[in-house]
């Protein structure tokens, strides 16, 4: 019989994960034939360590039942392991960036129902010193200021909390003098915000890098550089249109691998959750993990 394991932050989003559960063991054991573990998270790092376990046992399935920081945790559990599970989404967060890029629905029961789905994606993961990320790092002050956005304010707000913050920074207007090589290349310079992301949405906004495929093996940089008020406003505007690339305060590149160094106490951001401080070096392993997604996404 093939084996699946629920993994669950029961305090996610807006703390109803414990009541969708139930709804998922039933749908895979009735009409999909797993037996099903389950296992709730009660503290930082302990979805890593459940994923760990299911690839350990050669479980067929691991289902990530939370927010965006869920997801990180659990899919740090497939780092360097021989078998990795298929993995399943069922996205209860504010921002749940990784289920837009891969179309996953952000309704719950519609989610629990794309589980069935029959269609697959391989999709690229980034490694950043010794972890996994799936979505995006950030790193400078503006990324700080994103860790420090509270959990209450994410309930309340979303993806506007993210913003909101972002943009205080912005006006503040510091920034930190970043060292970026990637691919051979090197950029040098005075920075508030430098992005790498895998996938189009970033903090919620879809169109923060519109060309970044789950699966073109590659890691879309963005340098915001130093900005004045006019500026910010503007680079704002490029960001809910999907144009931060060709604004002309922006350096953006695609790359394989990038480092970022700082002669300054500069952090990061990793997939929405506090990050380590530079330096830092990360890599993209192509196609790393495979997604069950909707059959009708293409
Ligand atoms: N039982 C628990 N109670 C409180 N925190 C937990 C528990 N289990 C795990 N965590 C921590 O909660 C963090 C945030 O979880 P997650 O991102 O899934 O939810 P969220 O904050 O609602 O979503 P989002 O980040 O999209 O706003 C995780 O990084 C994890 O370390």
């Amino acid at each position: 019989m093939k084996r699946a394991m629920i993994i669950i932050n029961p305090s996610s989003g807006k703390e109803q994960a414990q009541e969708y559960v139930d709804k998922i063991e039933q749908l895979l054991r009735d009409e999909a034939d797993y037996d099903v573990v389950i296992n709730e998270t009660a503290k930082e790092l302990d979805a890593t360590k459940y994923c760990a376990s299911a690839c350990a046992d050669c479980f067929d399935l691991v289902i990530s039942v939370g927010g965006d920081g869920t997801l990180h945790e659990t899919i740090n559990g497939l780092l360097d392991q021989e078998h990795r599970p298929l993995l399943g989404i069922i996205p209860l967060g504010t921002v749940n960036d990784f289920a837009r890029a891969l179309q996953i629905p952000l309704n719950t029961d519609e989610a629990i129902q794309t589980l069935l789905s029959p269609k697959r994606r391989k999709v690229d993961m980034g490694r950043l010193n010794d972890q996994l990320f799936a979505n995006v790092v950030a790193a400078g002050s503006l990324a700080e200021s994103l860790s420090s956005v509270s959990s209450e304010d994410k309930s309340k707000l979303g993806a506007f909390a993210y913003f909101r913050e972002g943009v205080k920074e912005l006006f503040g207007g510091s920034a930190s003098p970043l060292t970026i090589e990637y691919d051979g290349q090197t950029w040098s310079g005075e920075s508030p915000l430098f992005l790498a992301t895998l996938t189009n949405s970033v903090g919620g906004f879809e169109q923060i890098a519109p060309d970044a495929e789950v699966d073109d093996g590659l890691l879309h940089g963005f340098i915001i550089h130093n900005l004045n008020l006019l500026n910010s406003l503007a680079v704002g505007t490029s960001l809910l249109l999907g144009q931060l690339k060709e604004h002309h305060e922006v350096t953006y590149f695609t790359a394989r691998q990038i480092a970022v160094r700082s002669d300054e106490p500069v952090r990061t951001n990793v997939d929405g959750e506090e990050g380590p401080a530079l330096p830092i070096e990360m890599h993209i392993l192509p196609e790393y993990v495979e997604v069950i997604v909707p059959e009708d996404t293409k």
